[in-house]
Order: C-alpha cells, then sequence, then structure tokens
C-alpha cells in the first residue's frame, strides 16, 4: 500500500538529471528526423533506419510497443504497479521488453515517470534492472525495461501457489546478496549517491537464472551532501518504512537499509512482512521475529518449505543481519557494503547484541 503523495513537493532534485537526459534523447531524435526528411541522412529503407535510431536512442514510437506487445493483448500483461500495468512485449529484432504504462492524469504518476527514465539512465549495475528508453507519444507515457523472466521476488515467495518459485536456500542467500550489492552501488559506488526509498519484495525481479534486479526507481532520490535530511514528502511504503523516516522525514540511506533488512527477513521467513498473521496480537513478521528472537527461538521463522534443505548457519546470520538492518536507530545500521561482506561471512555480524 502507496503512501499519498502532497502535489506541491518541494524535494524533487532528480528532474534536473531527468530533464537533462530526456531533451538530450528528443533533441538527437528531432535533428536526425529533420536530416532524414531533407534527404540528407537515411538510404533505400528509411523507415527501417529510423527504426533503428529510435532504439538506439531510447525513443520509441507508439506503433513501435503496440507492435512489440500485441495491442497491450491483456494476455501480455505481466504486472500492475500504482500507477499503471506492465506488458510484455517483443521488439522487431526480437528482443524482449516490459513495457510500464504511468497515468498520464496523475502528476505523481509523471513525476515518477521522469525521475525513474532519468535515474535509472545513468546508473549501470549487473543487479539494477536495465532501461531501454521511453515512449512519449501522445497521451500515453511509457518506460521500456529488459525483460525479467522469474518475475518479482514477491511473486516466487509468497505470489499465488500456481506462480510461487520453490526457491531452495543456496538462490535465496545469492538474491539476498545481489540485492544487498545494488544498494551498496547506489549508495556507495555509483558517481551520484542515490537513495532508492521503495525497496520491498515486489521492486526485485528476477532474470532467468535467478539473479536478483532492483527495480522501481520512481521515488528515488539524490543523496546530496548539503541537504538537511529532512523531506516534507514522506513517500514509500507501509511495513518498509525506517521509522525515523515515517514519522518524522529524516531521509538517508539508512531508510534504505532497513527496508533491506525487512526484505532479508522475507527472504528467510518466506512469510510476507505485511501480510504475516502469526498471533493475533503480532501483525506484522518484523515484530513476531522480535518476540521469537527475545524467547529464543527464531529459529521457528524459517520457512518450512526448506525442509532441512538448508544452512543453519547461514539462515541465523540473514536472520541477524535482518535485525541489525532494522535497527530503530539508523547510526546503528550497517552500511550495505558491510552488510554484503556480512552475509558472504567475511566479517562477523557486528553491533548487533540480540541473542539467538
Ligand atoms: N522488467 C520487468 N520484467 C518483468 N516483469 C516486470 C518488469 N517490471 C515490472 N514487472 C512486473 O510488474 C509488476 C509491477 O511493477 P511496477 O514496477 O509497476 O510496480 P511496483 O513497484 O510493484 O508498484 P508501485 O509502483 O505501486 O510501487 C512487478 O511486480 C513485476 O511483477
Amino acid at each position: 500500500q502507496r503512501l499519498p503523495i502532497k502535489e506541491d513537493d518541494d524535494g524533487f532534485s532528480a528532474r534536473a538529471v531527468a530533464g537533462i537526459v530526456i531533451c538530450s534523447c528528443a533533441f538527437i531524435v528531432l535533428t536526425f528526423v529533420v536530416l532524414w526528411k531533407k534527404g540528407y541522412v537515411g538510404g533505400k529503407d528509411r523507415e527501417e533506419e529510423l527504426q533503428a535510431l529510435e532504439s538506439q536512442t531510447g525513443i520509441f514510437s507508439l506503433r513501435q510497443i503496440k507492435a512489440a506487445t500485441c495491442n497491450f493483448d491483456p494476455a501480455n500483461k505481466i504486472g500492475e504497479g500504482g500507477f499503471g500495468s506492465v506488458y510484455k512485449g517483443v521488439l522487431s529484432d526480437g528482443c524482449e521488453i516490459a513495457v510500464k504504462k504511468h497515468s498520464w492524469e496523475s502528476k505523481q504518476g509523471k513525476r515518477e515517470f521522469v525521475t525513474e527514465m532519468g535515474m535509472i539512465s545513468i546508473l549501470q549495475h549487473p543487479n539494477l534492472v536495465k532501461i531501454y528508453g521511453c515512449s512519449l507519444d501522445g497521451k500515453e507515457l511509457m518506460l521500456i525495461y529488459e525483460y525479467l523472466e522469474n518475475n518479482s521476488l514477491a511473486c516466487a515467495l509468497f505470489g499465488k501457489e500456481d506462480r510461487r518459485l520453490n526457491l531452495d536456500w543456496t538462490t535465496r542467500q545469492k538474491i539476498c546478496i545481489q540485492v544487498a550489492q545494488g544498494l551498496a552501488y547506489l549508495h556507495e559506488e555509483s558517481r551520484l549517491k542515490i537513495i532508492h526509498r521503495d525497496i520491498k519484495a515486489t521492486v526485485v525481479l528476477l532474470d532467468k537464472e535467478l539473479n536478483a534486479k532492483i527495480s522501481g526507481f520512481g521515488l528515488a532520490k539524490l543523496d546530496e551532501e548539503e541537504s538537511t535530511h529532512i523531506s516534507t514528502r514522506i513517500v514509500g511504503t507501509l511495513g518498509y518504512m525506517a521509522p525515523e523516516y515515517a514519522m518524522r522525514g529524516y531521509l538517508t540511506d539508512k531508510a534504505d537499509v532497513y527496508s533491506f533488512g525487512v526484505v532479508a527477513l522475507e527472504i528467510v521467513s518466506g512469510q510476507s512482512n505485511t501480510n504475516y498473521r502469526s498471533h493475533e496480537e503480532f501483525f506484522y513478521l518484523l515484530d513476531w521475529a522480535h518476540v521469537s528472537q527475545q524467547q529464543g527461538n527464531l529459529i521457528e521463522l524459517i520457512d518450512p518449505g526448506l525442509g532441512s534443505n538448508y544452512s543453519k548457519e547461514e539462515a541465523i546470520r540473514m536472520f541477524n543481519i535482518a535485525l541489525l538492518c532494522t535497527n530503530p536507530s539508523p547510526t546503528s545500521r550497517p552500511a550495505m557494503s558491510a552488510v554484503v561482506s556480512m552475509l558472504e561471512g567475511k566479517i562477523p555480524v557486528s553491533n548487533t547484541n540480540r541473542d539467538l
């Protein structure tokens, strides 16, 4: 359940970056179209050349997208996000794509479209979903991504029974490390430091080999050093938001670390944090994990679907890391690069006094 957004946002620092990216693409296409129409460029088959150029610059025509998705055939619908549907498509060169439609009516939908386009086109990492471009034809506002065959982590872990994947322990461990690596890149390695702000199991997509790629950059924000870190616009998803951000608007990269901790808990338990009902008093999985930890029987939360085919040591370590990441105090949460090393067993799980 996404939180509503006040439309008079004053903290939209990604707009400039996104504007430059889109303007540059539009300028290149426009220049080419003018030259092409005047006959300065283009050979026998100008239509083909224009299409090839469209793909290179990342601007797709509505015609191309309609052809790729069989006119948005409901059979090609693969998901539903907060601002519209997601369709699978195949371009004329055989390349598989995912097309995310954004609502033109909603200001928030347009804002997220621009942020996502700007952010993700400047970021490149094996654990971030790739964007191929966009389509801005008429009233349709669409983002075009690489298609990931195995849907989202949420679907794999707690989707409908026929769509759920029985992820084994090694795969869960790999996915958890890859999400942590993607976040470490955003926070510590990319030229622009970025806070994703909406890390959850539905934005972790899985490719053919079940490698994890982070998507959903519509709420991402630049982490500027001079910023006060106080947001007047609180956005994110209930059940995954860090308390200091949800209650006081205090936003740092440690808010993503908290959300990651919730995802790690979901990976090891196979339960959704927001839907978990184990006991009437305990609504969220995270609450239940704290109670189980106090009672010293955290092990009972490990996904029973794993049977006995998992490493107890690694599962307990993942629980410990998840609880460390969801520490109520942001300064007690580790940096994502440290989380990667802890998950890999290269450094001990530190700053935790939680006994198991
Ligand atoms: N590149 C992709 N490849 C395959 N499936 C995708 C891709 N992108 C999105 N999907 C599917 O579409 C669903 C919705 O994605 P989308 O990013 O629109 O929404 P969301 O992030 O879950 O929701 P919200 O926008 O409300 O936060 C995903 O959970 C996934 O199942």
